[in-house]
C-alpha cells in the first residue's frame, strides 16, 4: 500500500516538473509528445473494448485480443468460452471486440425481433482488404441492400427454381459419368469426392448466375459448352476457364480470419487504421502476398466486368432490334440487367461494379457451401449402414434405380422426408458457416447488455449445433433426431439449427442449394454407394476460413449399385 502511494507521489512530482516554468525545454516537449502518443495509442487500442467492457469475457492480451485462444483451442474455442462465460460473451479479434451470441432465443432476438437495429453485417478484416468482395449483397447496407435483395430474390421464386431442375440435373449427370468411369476403370481406386462436388456446384451456380457453362463437370475435359453466337457475347473462352477458376479459388482462400493471411489482413485485425495505407504500399511491391492478391482480384474483376459489359451491349442491341436471336436467358445477370432503369436514371443501384460483385458473390456463396454439404452427407452416410439402407429404400421407393425419372421440384420438397433429415443432420454435424456476422446500427439491448451503435454481434450457430441441451449426444450422427414424431425434435427450440442464418438477412440461396443437394444425392444413390478410402485421415480435418472446408478433401471409394 505504502509502495503504491510512494509511486503515485513520484509520478505527480514528475508531472509537476513537466508543467512548471514557462521556458521551452526540448526534453519536456519530447516527453509530452511521447505521453500524448502513448495515451493516443492506448485510447485507440482500448476504446472498442471500453464500449463493451461490461459483457463478460476472458482476459485480453494487448494487440492480440483473444487470437491466441483460437490457436490454443482451434475450432472449439467458442464452445469452450460459451461453457465458461454463458450464451453471450466478448471475444476480441485483435483490437476488435465481437459479442458472441450462442443461444437460439438470442438468435431470434438479434436476427428477427431487433432486425431494425441490427440490419447489416460487420465487415471483417479479410473482406475490407478485398474491394471485390464488398459490393455484393452480403456486405451492402441499408436501402441499397434492400433494393438489391428485392431484385435478386425473384431468381429464387418457386416457379423459377422448378425451371432450374433440368439444368441442375444435366450437370449432375456429367459428374456421375465421371464417377462411372472412375469406378469401372480404376477398380476401386479413390475419388476425391469434395473436388467433384465443387466442380459440379460451380458449374450449376455458374450457369444460374452468369448464364455461363464452365464445363468443369464434363468427364475428362474442361471444354466449355459452345453455342457459337451466344458464346461471342457472354461466355468465358475455353483456355480462360481454368485460369478464371484458379483466380477465384486463390482469391477466396486468401480470406483468412487468423494470423495466416496477408500482412494487410493481419494489420486489419491488430490495428485497422493501418490496414488500408499498408495495403496500398504492399500491393505495389512484387512478390508480397498483398501484391498477389491484388493482381488476382484485378484480373478477376476485369474478367467479370467484361462478361457484364458484353451482356449489357447484347441487351442494348436487343432493345434496338439489332439482334433478333432468342436470348431469353433466365440467369441472375440477365435478370438484374432487365430490372435496371435506363442508364440515364439517377437511381441506378446496380451500377456495373455492383452487378459484377453480386453475380460473382453467387459463385462464391453458392459453390463451396453446397459442395461442402454434399460431401459431408456422402461421407457421413458411408460409415452409417443403417442410415444408408433407410435412405436407399426411400430413394428406390420413389423410383427404381434403373429408371430415369427425374424428380420435380415438388417431389423434392415433399417425397423425401428421410433425405431431409439426413441433410439436416449432416449440416448440424459439419457446420459450414459456424459464425454469422452482424453489426448494430443503433444502441440496442441484447441479452441484458446495452450495446452501443457499431458493435459487432456475431451469432454462433455452430456452438448451439453441438450443445447437448438442444441435441443430446451431439457427436453422434443421428438423422432420426429430426424425425417430426420424436420427442427431441418436438421439444427443440425452432432456431436451434440455423445453417442458413436467420431473419431478413438469411441465405437467399437456401432453397436453390437444397434443391441441388437433394437432386444430386438422389441421382448418386440410385447408381452408387460410397465407402471411406483407407487413404483418408480419421477423423476428418477441417480448415477454417470465411467458410469451413475439408483440409485434405473427402476421399471415397465408389461402388456401382447396378
Ligand atoms: C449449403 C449451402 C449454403 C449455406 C450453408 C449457406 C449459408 C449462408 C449463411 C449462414 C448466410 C448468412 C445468413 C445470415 O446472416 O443470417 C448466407 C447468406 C447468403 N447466401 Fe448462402 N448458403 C448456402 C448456399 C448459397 C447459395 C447456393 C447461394 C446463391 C445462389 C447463396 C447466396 C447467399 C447470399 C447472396 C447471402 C447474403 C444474403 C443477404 O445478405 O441478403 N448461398 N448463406
Amino acid at each position: 500500500m505504502s509502495l503504491s502511494v510512494d509511486i503515485l507521489q513520484r509520478f505527480s512530482m514528475k508531472i509537476e516538473w513537466l508543467f512548471t516554468g514557462y521556458t521551452i525545454n526540448p526534453l519536456k516537449i519530447f516527453i509530452i509528445i511521447v505521453i500524448v502518443v502513448v495515451v493516443g495509442v492506448l485510447m485507440y487500442l482500448y476504446e472498442p473494448y471500453w464500449m463493451v467492457r461490461k459483457v463478460r469475457g476472458p482476459p485480453i492480451v494487448p494487440l492480440l485480443g483473444h487470437i491466441h485462444l483460437m490457436a490454443k483451442y482451434g475450432p472449439d474455442v467458442f464452445s469452450i468460452l460459451a461453457n465458461k462465460y454463458g450464451p453471450i460473451f466478448r471475444f476480441h479479434l485483435g483490437r476488435q471486440p465481437m459479442i458472441i451470441v450462442a443461444d437460439p432465443e438470442l438468435f431470434k432476438e438479434v436476427g428477427i425481433k431487433k432486425f431494425k437495429d441490427i440490419p447489416n453485417r460487420s465487415i471483417p478484416s479479410p473482406i475490407s482488404a478485398s474491394p471485390l468482395h464488398q459490393k455484393g449483397l452480403f456486405f451492402t447496407r441499408g436501402t441499397r441492400w434492400s433494393t438489391m435483395r428485392n431484385t435478386v430474390v425473384s431468381l429464387y421464386q418457386p416457379s423459377h427454381l422448378a425451371s432450374l431442375v433440368p439444368t441442375m440435373q444435366s450437370f449432375i449427370e456429367s459428374a456421375t459419368q465421371n464417377l462411372e468411369s472412375s469406378s469401372s476403370s480404376s477398380k476401386g481406386s479413390d475419388i476425391v469426392f469434395s473436388d467433384l462436388s465443387l466442380r459440379m456446384a460451380t458449374d450449376v451456380i455458374g450457369q444460374a448466375a452468369f448464364g455461363v457453362n464452365f464445363g468443369l463437370s464434363k468427364p475428362q475435359s474442361v471444354d466449355v459448352d459452345v453455342d457459337h453466337d451466344h458464346n461471342q457475347k457472354n461466355m468465358l473462352y475455353n483456355d480462360e476457364v481454368s485460369d478464371f477458376i484458379k483466380q477465384h479459388i486463390y482469391s477466396t482462400t486468401q480470406l483468412k480470419m487468423d494470423l495466416s493471411g496477408s500482412l494487410s489482413i493481419i494489420l486489419g485485425l491488430l490495428a485497422p487504421i493501418l490496414q488500408e495505407p499498408v495495403r496500398q504500399i504492399l500491393k505495389r511491391i512484387p512478390g508480397t502476398m498483398d501484391w498477389k492478391v491484388d493482381r488476382t482480384n484485378r484480373k478477376l474483376s476485369t474478367r467479370l466486368d467484361e462478361i457484364v459489359l458484353n451482356r449489357i451491349i447484347l441487351q442494348e442491341k436487343m432493345q434496338l432490334g439489332a439482334d433478333d436471336h432468342d436470348h431469353d436467358s433466365k440467369d441472375l445477370l440477365s435478370l438484374i440487367l432487365k430490372t435496371r432503369p435506363d442508364s440515364g436514371s439517377r437511381n441506378v443501384v446496380f451500377t456495373q461494379d455492383y452487378i459484377s460483385a453480386t453475380v460473382y458473390e453467387h459463385l462464391l456463396a453458392g459453390s463451396a457451401t453446397t459442395a461442402f454439404t454434399l460431401s459431408s452427407v456422402v461421407y457421413l452416410v458411408s460409415r452409417h449402414p443403417n442410415v444408408e439402407n433407410k435412405l436407399l429404400a426411400e430413394i428406390d421407393g420413389f423410383c427404381p434405380h434403373d429408371d430415369d425419372q427425374i424428380p420435380t421440384s415438388h417431389d423434392l420438397q415433399h417425397k423425401f422426408p428421410y433425405l431431409d433429415q439426413v441433410i439436416k443432420e449432416a449440416m448440424r454435424f459439419y457446420f459450414v458457416s459456424p459464425l454469422i456476422a452482424r453489426e448494430t446500427a443503433n444502441q440496442v439491448e441484447i441479452g441484458g447488455y446495452l450495446l452501443p451503435k457499431g458493435t459487432w454481434v456475431w451469432l454462433a450457430p455452430g456452438v448451439v449445433a453441438k450443445d447437448a441441451t438442444h441435441f443430446p449426444e451431439p457427436d453422434k450422427f443421428n438423422p432420426e433426431r429430426f424425425d417430426p414424431d420424436c420427442e427431441e425434435e418436438r421439444h427443440r427450440h425452432p432456431y436451434a439449427l440455423i445453417p442458413f442464418g436467420i431473419g431478413p438477412r438469411a441465405c437467399i440461396g437456401q432453397k436453390f442449394s437444397l434443391q441441388e443437394i437433394k437432386l444430386s444425392l438422389i441421382h448418386l444413390y440410385r447408381k452408387f454407394v460410397f465407402r471411406h478410402s483407407p487413404n483418408m485421415e480419421c477423423p476428418l480435418e477441417l480448415e477454417f476460413g470465411i467458410v469451413v472446408n475439408f483440409k485434405h478433401g473427402v476421399k471415397l471409394r465408389v461402388i456401382n449399385r447396378i
